[in-house]
């Protein structure tokens, strides 16, 4: 088992009080696994993804715990994370290609990147020009400058960076939602390979678009309202979901292929919950059109098939 992740609590700490983005959440990822992770904006994608890897300085870590290959992540400790970051867990955050800066050239921000990191830049620049042949780039793009790349190119670029020390774990978030959509194949199957080549060993992909995910995952978990709905084999997920909310989440698709990046989801009347001050039981109760009087009480996120997890009472 490549990494538990137990309970886990994550809160953003406001003015107003602790926004409970992440508020218990279970699940394991095989070695070798690329999970999609899904749902609506605001249910905690993006909180549970940076959670693995470099709490924001609003972040508070207040329960649970995260184990890759059985040793405990200090999550809470970013001075303790520094020494498993990029070896060990690796991240592309949003908007990862926008965030390069302009005025240096690629080269000299890996050459910093890997110097900040104590790793010397000539020991891994051939193998770092391999890669990026493998991704289709040139080694000359180390000359250029962020804005003579494509938003593609530079995707690729990051996607090597960020791989460049066979992390166990990488998280990709919303990695390939700003690009064309033959990029965003190319991309994806670049993530592919790279778990074949063994330089990820899992992933957590982290995308509003299910259609694609599914082209490329083991598996996906679905998040709602700071918790896991569901996590399962992708294709039982796609054609047998178990909750209500994956249900309608499918359902809200449109064709295959088509992206969907409505904010909020066609066709389940309400929005997401309050994460502020969350309503107690099922996140999901009062957008569902099974719930009853049971789901005041939280349901446990439960094996109901093999490696099909789902917290709901309806679904046993
Ligand atoms: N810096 C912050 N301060 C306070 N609350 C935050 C902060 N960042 C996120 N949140 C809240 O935490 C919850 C989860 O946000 P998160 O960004 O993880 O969701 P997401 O599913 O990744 O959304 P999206 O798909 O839009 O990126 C939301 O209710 C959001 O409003």
């Amino acid at each position: 088992m490549a990494l538990q992740v137990s309970d886990l609590r994550v809160h953003y700490r406001t003015v107003r009080g602790d926004v409970r983005a992440l508020d218990g959440v279970t699940f394991a990822l095989a070695d070798g696994e690329i999970t999609g992770l899904a749902g609506e904006s605001g249910s905690g994608k993006t909180t549970l993804g940076k959670s693995l890897v470099r709490l924001d300085g609003r972040m508070r870590h207040v329960g649970g715990r995260v184990e890759l290959d059985g040793r405990e992540l200090p999550i809470g400790d970013s001075a303790r994370m520094d020494r498993f970051r990029f070896h060990e867990v690796s991240v592309i955050p949003q908007y990862a290609m926008s965030a390069l800066n302009p005025t240096r050239r690629i080269g000299t921000m890996v050459r910093e990147l890997l110097r900040s990191r104590g790793i010397g830049h000539r020991a891994v620049r051939p193998e770092l020009e391999r890669r990026l042949r493998l991704v289709g780039l040139a080694p000359e793009v180390l000359d250029r400058y962020p804005i003579e790349l494509s938003g593609g190119m530079k995707q690729r670029v990051v996607m090597v960076l960020s791989t460049l020390l066979d992390p166990a774990l990488l998280v990709a978030d919303e990695v390939t939602s700003a690009l064309d959509v033959s990029t965003q194949r190319a991309v994806a199957e670049a993530l592919v390979e790279f778990r074949d080549r063994g330089y990820v060993r899992s992933m957590i992909v982290v995308t509003h678009d299910l259609s694609l995910v599914y082209q490329i995952a083991d598996s996906i978990m679905v998040m709602y309202g700071g918790r896991l709905a569901e996590k399962a084999p992708a294709d039982a997920l796609v054609t047998a979901p178990r909750h209500p909310y994956t249900r309608r989440l499918l359902a809200a698709l449109p064709e295959p292929g088509v992206r969907h990046e409505d904010k909020r989801l066609a066709g389940i009347p309400g929005g997401p919950p309050e994460l502020l001050d969350p309503p107690a039981g099922c996140r999901f109760r009062a957008r569902c059109p099974l719930a009853d009087d049971r789901c005041a009480e939280q349901p446990p996120f439960t094996e109901v098939a093999p490696a099909h997890f789902v917290a709901c009472w309806k679904a046993g």
